[in-house]
């Protein structure tokens, strides 16, 4: 079959019976027509469209090797550099139409199966079955390109004891019964975002929690379709306020549900179990796979559209209101110029510097990415909002809606009184209301919120690239230096 369209995954969507419930409403179907998801599923569906799009066709497609049908160019195995630029040009295309605010594009998890897939060396170390499982999935996935969500965390009930002493034991989901055919999971997983919405859902370990042996029962790696019986999915309220547009252009196109995922005796077939028990290969399940590395490549080519995307924003802002020629707005304009080009660099050299793994596949050079994923939540993605905020001021306050540019006793005085430097009234406000929108608003929040715990905390991420980094040749030269005669 190969690559859908957007109206074949609109049908996908309104015809599951996920569980979901949000704002005191209980849904059962039709998610693509719902107000609160509408907005969502129209962006995912833009993005199958673009598959069959001739202009993107040759970047976001490949033949399969399986059926020789075209399939999403983020289920390629990487060989050589050449396909990892290939895959970065296909992720690319997706992060720019979407200016990188979506990080539940397809591709993001795609990357993750790709590897996972590949690693049979991994799965070895376990059970070789596992390894045959989760590629015979993977194909599954690429070749229906269904769109896959992810739950990685236990819920937040108490984070100074492991998950296997959180309330005795039971929130945390875990397996309760075991059987000839798979298994049974009782317990909630903190968040996933996009799942109502998605076609399957992942459940796999935290990138960042490690398991110690008494969490086995909390040990497993598996996907079941997001409407699995007993899976009930407790969402956010939504950001997009239903405005339109114009009002919420970030919103309106980009939003993604967040939601609490319950697992309410969830059975698992055995064919769609990748990882039981075994606390201590879990562990590895990016690092050793490769599924760290390919997720990261895809997360950079994201943040770099998403730089582009602000730094073309505060261009904007600083010569509609004519404050460009400011020192310190220059200031602030050459970081965001120096954070692409960095962002860009460091895209390039963990190509350019891969490896191919023990099973053929050539990864990115992870200390690079490593590198990349720990410097852009806390030292980019937030300077990004806090510049916007910075240039716009109280123009980000004096935004009339919509309607009131229509009101007939209104428009002069806001023709008159809301133009810019360069810029009409009208092109002022919405060019103010997107700056709203990515720096102030509950989209503009979340956002800061996602970018800051993407990978998971930093905190520790920090700790696991120090304890992970090579540092001894940068010690030695020091020594030797210290123990220099004159
Ligand atoms: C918008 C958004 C979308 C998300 N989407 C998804 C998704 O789709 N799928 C998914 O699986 N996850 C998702 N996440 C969850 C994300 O992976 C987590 O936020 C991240 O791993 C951090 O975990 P936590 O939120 O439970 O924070 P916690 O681990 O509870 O941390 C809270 C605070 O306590 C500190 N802390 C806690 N434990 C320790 C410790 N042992 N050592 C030092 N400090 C500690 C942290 O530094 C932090 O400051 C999403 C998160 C957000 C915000």
């Amino acid at each position: 079959m190969g690559i859908s369209t957007g109206q074949q995954y609109i049908d996908r969507v309104n015809a599951r019976r996920p569980d979901v419930f949000i704002d005191g409403e209980r849904i059962g179907a039709g998610l693509a027509d719902h107000p609160q998801f509408a907005a969502s599923v129209r962006t995912f569906a833009r993005l199958f469209d673009m598959q069959h799009d001739s202009e993107h066709q040759a970047a976001l497609t490949f033949a399969s090797p399986t059926t020789g049908d075209l399939v999403s160019t983020s289920f390629l195995v990487p060989r050589t550099e050449a396909d990892l630029v290939r895959r970065r040009e296909g992720m690319r295309v997706w992060a720019t139409e979407t200016n990188g605010f979506l990080g539940r594009t397809g591709d993001y998890m795609n990357s993750a199966l790709t590897a996972l897939a590949a690693a049979t060396s991994f799965f070895a170390q376990a059970d070789p079955v596992f390894g045959e499982r989760i590629a015979a999935y993977t194909e599954y996935v690429r070749e229906n390109d269904l769109l896959t969500a992810h739950a990685l965390i236990p819920p937040q009930t108490n984070r100074a004891v492991p998950s296997s002493e959180q309330g005795d034991g039971r929130i945390a989901a875990r397996v309760v019964e075991e059987r000839a055919d798979g298994i049974v999971v009782r317990g909630a997983r903190m968040l996933a975002t996009a799942a109502p919405i998605a076609d399957e859902l992942l459940v796999f370990p935290s990138t960042v929690l490690r398991g110690a042996p008494q969490d086995a029962p909390y040990s497993y790696a598996f996907a079941i379709p997001s409407d699995a019986p007993g899976l009930k999915y407790y969402c956010r309220t939504s950001m997009y306020g239903g405005s339109g547009v114009v009002n919420e252009p970030l919103a309106a196109r980009y939003e993604e549900v967040d939601a609490l995922v319950v697992f309410d005796d969830v059975f698992v077939p055995n064919d769609r179990i990748f990882m039981l028990g075994n606390p201590k290969v879990r562990n590895e399940w990016y690092s050793a796979t490769g599924a760290g590395q390919l997720m990261t490549h895809q997360v950079a080519c994201r943040t770099l559209a998403k730089t582009e995307f602000y730094l073309g924003l505060a261009s904007e802002i600083a010569d509609a209101i004519g404050i460009e020629q400011f020192q310190h707005i220059q200031e602030d304009l050459g970081e965001l110029i120096t954070y692409v080009e960095i962002e860009r660099a460091l895209l390039r050299a963990a190509e350019a510097d891969g490896e191919v793994n023990a099973d053929g596949v050539y990864l990115p050079r992870w200390q690079t990415l490593n590198a990349a994923r720990n410097w852009f939540p806390k030292s980019v993605s937030q300077r990004l909002t806090e510049i916007i905020r910075k240039f716009s001021a109280s123009g980000l306050m004096s935004l009339p809606g919509e309607q009131d540019l229509q009101h007939l006793d209104a428009r002069a005085d806001l023709d008159r009184y809301l133009q810019g430097a360069r810029v009409d009234a009208e092109t002022r406000i919405r060019l103010f209301k997107l700056a709203l929108d990515a720096s102030v608003s509950g989209f503009a929040g979340r956002e800061n919120l996602y970018e800051y715990f993407f990978f998971g905390d930093p905190v520790r991420m920090k700790a696991a690239l120090v304890s992970s980094y090579d540092r001894d040749p940068a010690r030695a030269r020091v020594r030797e230096l210290l123990a220099r005669g004159a």
